[in-house]
């Protein structure tokens, strides 16, 4: 039998008024897999976490949870499940230790994590007994990290966790989701930062407009992101410039005066060209790289304005990881 997935929404919808914010949204989340969803400012990310996490209910569709129906007040269905949406907030009087200790009684359950082992997984139990007031921003948010950690969640649900941390805390955010991932939890988060999302996520669901427009994993991501071009930078950049007009595969773009930018288009084969050619003349290749990363040229294209009219290129994939 298929091991059960630990997240799937069926053509979930949430309305506020006349606004669509969730519409008919299909999700699918196999334990220990981080899903990443990607959209712009009011896409529907917040209200889909929403859902799912019991605060907000649904106007049409399902939800189930480690193979069980959740529906909206189901507190025992979502047993299994933490995480936080929007900012964390705590009492701001009290310690760290002191807001992880209540949010534990609150939560009434005999198998919760100590509030000094959550401190210490999010490297904050150093800091655990001074007020939360006098936090930075950075370390609320690893409290947050830390609140929704005291449960043995299988799948954590987190809503921007990196936004506002300077880079090496947020590197301490995406060590503990890989590591939770490890653990074989699932873990389901929204990020505007794309190289983030790229660098941790096993799969990812761009939301323009409260629809997915797109759903994939690394390679169908690669497939599906639109031709890169690559910026070049050699050995003598005037020279490999005459090779690319001859060869008719780049553009050059003035940077400074006097200096230009050489962009390699064309497809993997002519690149190819380009660079051997290059060799052939002795021009050495200091630095190649994708002008817009995969991820960013495709969500560009997904979700850009004068696309709003034919968001719908759904990749209906939900089968494969059902699978
Ligand atoms: N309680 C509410 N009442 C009315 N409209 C709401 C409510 N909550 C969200 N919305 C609207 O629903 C849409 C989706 O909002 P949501 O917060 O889910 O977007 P988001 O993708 O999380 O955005 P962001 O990246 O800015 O956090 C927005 O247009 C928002 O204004």
């Amino acid at each position: 039998m298929p091991e059960d997935l630990a997240l799937e929404t069926r053509a979930l919808t949430k309305r506020f008024g006349e606004l669509i914010a969730v519409n008919a949204l299909d999700l699918a989340i196999a334990p220990g897999s981080v899903h990443g969803l990607l959209g712009r400012n009011g896409a529907g990310k917040t209200t889909l976490m929403r859902m799912i996490l019991g605060l907000l209910s649904p106007d049409a569709g399902a939800i189930e949870l480690f193979g069980r129906s959740a529906t909206p007040g189901d507190v025992d269905a979502r047993a299994r499940v933490a995480g936080f949406v929007e900012e964390p907030r705590f009492y701001p009087y009290l310690s760290g230790r002191r807001n992880l200790e209540l949010l534990a009684r609150l939560d009434g359950r005999a198998d919760t994590r100590s509030p000094e082992e959550a401190l210490e997984l999010v490297d904050l139990d150093s800091r655990g007994r001074e007020k939360v007031g006098n936090f930075s921003t950075g370390m609320r948010q690893r409290l947050g990290l830390a609140a929704a950690l005291l449960r043995p969640a299988e799948l954590v649900v987190l809503d921007e966790p990196t936004i506002g941390l300077d880079p090496a805390n947020a590197r301490t955010v995406r060590t503990l989701i890989g590591a939770l991932s490890s653990r074989g939890v699932a873990v389901l988060l929204s990020s505007h930062n794309m190289s983030e999302i790229a660098e941790i996520c096993d799969r990812v669901t761009i939301i323009h407009e409260g629809s997915r427009v797109w759903e994939g994993d690394q390679a169908e991501l690669l497939a599906a992101a639109p031709a890169p071009s690559y910026r070049v930078w050699t050995s003598d950049d005037d020279q490999a410039s005459a090779i690319a007009r001859r060869l008719e595969v780049a553009v050059e773009t003035p940077r400074r005066a006097a200096t230009h930018t050489i962009t390699v288009q064309g497809d993997e084969g002519e690149r190819d060209g380009f660079v051997l050619a290059l060799a052939q003349e002795g021009i050495a290749i200091r630095r190649l790289e994708p002008d817009v990363p995969p991820l960013e040229a495709l969500f560009t294209s997904l979700t850009s304005p004068r696309d709003a009219d034919q968001p719908a290129q759904n990749t209906d994939t939900t089968e494969e990881i059902a699978a």
